[in-house]
């Protein structure tokens, strides 16, 4: 049993690599050359009726009654697996978006490793909720609450963290004895298929685990999301597709976490360390190429040291160095495709008529040495826009950020929560108290204060407004992933 991420990605349903079909097939470039790299195979509806009955057998079969010290160690080791097989992880992961050696190690694939150890602990030290209520008479009841797992669990999952993502969601699934249907993004198909080999290694039974390729819309996602075979949705992307899904779950009223999309505040206060705060912004604004839901797309800038900050941020932004992703000194790699290049261009087009004035970058580079044919755009700054411009009020995904001054502190986080997202912001301050209170203050999910995407897998992560619904991380994924049934005794 082999995944080939060479000429063929294969689904993977019922415990075994489905032989592909070329009539039902797509190719998946490389976005740093635009070269085909895989074919994928599609898969059609009775394949993912196939994957959706593997999962409900095998649930019956025995997965959702093992025990929990058998599916934590199972999840410690896959955890090994990865590790053993880390560079092909990391390979795979390049090879579907480019993105740099370094990072891949030390954040995607590092994380599928954290993740998988992270849930085996957290299942394994979870309680049970209980009440001694008190009756009339003296007498007393026993409330207990037993968890019991969703059951089938489809898993949506998008392209710019993918096998990050898809183990933030399958570590806790199946920590809690459910069993996936996953459909990684069509741009993304390697490292869900890779993984299949490895949960397999690790003793996972044949069916819990099952990879449908696709499209979202007419193709897999829509199959698999209206499927009556599925208990739940777990999908993480933008917030239009979220909102698609939510209605197609809706007329069976299935439960959904949504992590969606986000148009963060960096909320810098002039009593900030400078040095730092450039340090924390530059990788707040420009991290995977600007592709993560939390990265800082607008930055408020407290008046007396504007300049400052965005001067800092563009010699920050002009010393990224874009390259071939194999190359150790390359920090930023290209966007996900053309099309989404495309998108991205379309905003600086509109930040242009809006007035803003480019402070670096703008347009696409030319790298040579075969790397024209990728996806590539310049890390870009602006200044001169406001709250009330598409640029700023919509989600890009791109290594864009509008640069704003603000005076007062009210007015800060007042500009900070203009805005229809919830997901994330940061505040830079050397003011302990400010910086709780602002922190506090902001609509959203996760404030972080002189730090960006620091994690605690045991936090709640998660959105507001258009950002989601529901929180995952530690106990509330368990809380996502089971079902409680309370039991109530008369003592
Ligand atoms: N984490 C995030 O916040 C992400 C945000 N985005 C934003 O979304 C924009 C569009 O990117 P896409 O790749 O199209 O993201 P998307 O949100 O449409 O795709 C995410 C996943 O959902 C699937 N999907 C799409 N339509 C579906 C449907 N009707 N039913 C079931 N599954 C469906 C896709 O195949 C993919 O696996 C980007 O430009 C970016 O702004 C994209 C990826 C991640
Ligand atoms: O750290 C995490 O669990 C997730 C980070 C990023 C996203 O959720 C995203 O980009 O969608």
């Amino acid at each position: 049993m082999t995944a080939d991420t060479g000429r063929w990605i294969r689904n993977f349903v019922d415990g075994r690599f489905v032989d592909p079909d070329e009539r039902s097939s797509f190719t998946k470039v490389d976005p740093a050359t635009g070269a085909v790299h895989a074919r994928v195979h599609e898969a059609d509806e009775p394949l993912v009726d196939r994957a959706v009955a593997a999962a409900r057998r095998a649930l019956d079969d025995g997965w959702a009654r093992t025990p929990v010290r058998e599916r934590a160690a199972l999840l410690r080791r896959a955890a090994d697996r990865i590790e053993e097989r880390f560079e092909e992880f990391v390979a795979a992961e390049i090879a579907d978006t480019g993105k740099p050696v370094t990072q891949a190690r030390e954040l995607d694939v590092a994380r599928a490793v954290a993740n998988f150890r992270t849930f085996a602990d957290v299942v394994a030290a979870a309680g049970q909720e209980s009440f001694l209520t008190d009756l009339a008479g003296g007498r007393q009841a026993l409330n207990y609450a037993v968890r019991k797992p969703l059951g089938v669990v489809a898993v949506i999952v998008p392209w710019n963290l993918p096998l990050l993502l898809l183990t933030w969601k399958i570590a806790p699934a199946l920590a809690c004895g459910n069993a996936v249907v996953v459909k990684p993004s069509e741009e993304t198909p390697s490292t869900a298929t890779l993984l299949a080999e490895v949960l397999a290694e690790a003793g996972l039974p044949a069916g819990v685990y099952n990879v449908v390729h696709g499209f979202g819309g007419g193709s897999a996602g829509e199959y698999v999301t209206s499927h009556p075979g599925i208990d739940g949705v777990t999908f993480t992307g933008s917030s239009a597709t979220g909102s698609h899904v939510m209605k197609t779950v809706a007329p069976r009223v299935r439960p959904v976490s949504f992590e969606l999309g986000g148009k963060n505040a960096a909320v810098v206060f002039d009593d900030v360390d400078i040095d730092e705060a450039l340090d924390g912004l530059t990788r707040s604004v420009f991290t995977n190429t600007g592709q993560v839901c939390l990265c800082t797309e607008r930055v408020y800038v407290q008046r007396s040291v504007f300049d400052e900050i965005a001067g800092g941020l563009v010699e920050r932004a002009r010393g990224l160095r874009l390259g071939r992703p194999l190359d150790e000194a390359t920090t930023t790699g290209p966007l996900i495709s053309q099309t989404h290049r495309d998108k991205v261009l379309h905003y600086f087009d509109l930040a242009e008529q809006a007035g803003a004035e480019v402070i670096t970058g703008g347009g696409v580079p030319r790298l040579g040495e075969g790397l024209d044919g990728g996806s590539w755009i310049e890390p870009t700054l602006w200044t001169g826009l406001t709250n009330s411009d598409r640029v700023v009020r919509e989600e890009i995904f791109g290594p864009v950020a509008a640069l704003i001054p603000f005076d007062t502190e009210a007015e800060a986080i007042s500009l900070a929560n203009d805005t229809d997202y919830g997901l994330a912001a940061s505040v830079w301050t050397n003011d302990l108290r400010r910086g709780h209170r602002v922190a506090q203050s902001m609509n959203v999910g996760m404030a972080w204060v002189n730090t960006w995407f620091l994690r605690d897998l045991r936090s709640p992560f998660g959105g507001v407004g258009l950002s989601g619904i529901g929180r995952e991380g530690g106990e509330s994924s368990l809380h996502f992933y089971t079902e409680p049934t309370n039991v109530c005794v008369q003592l």
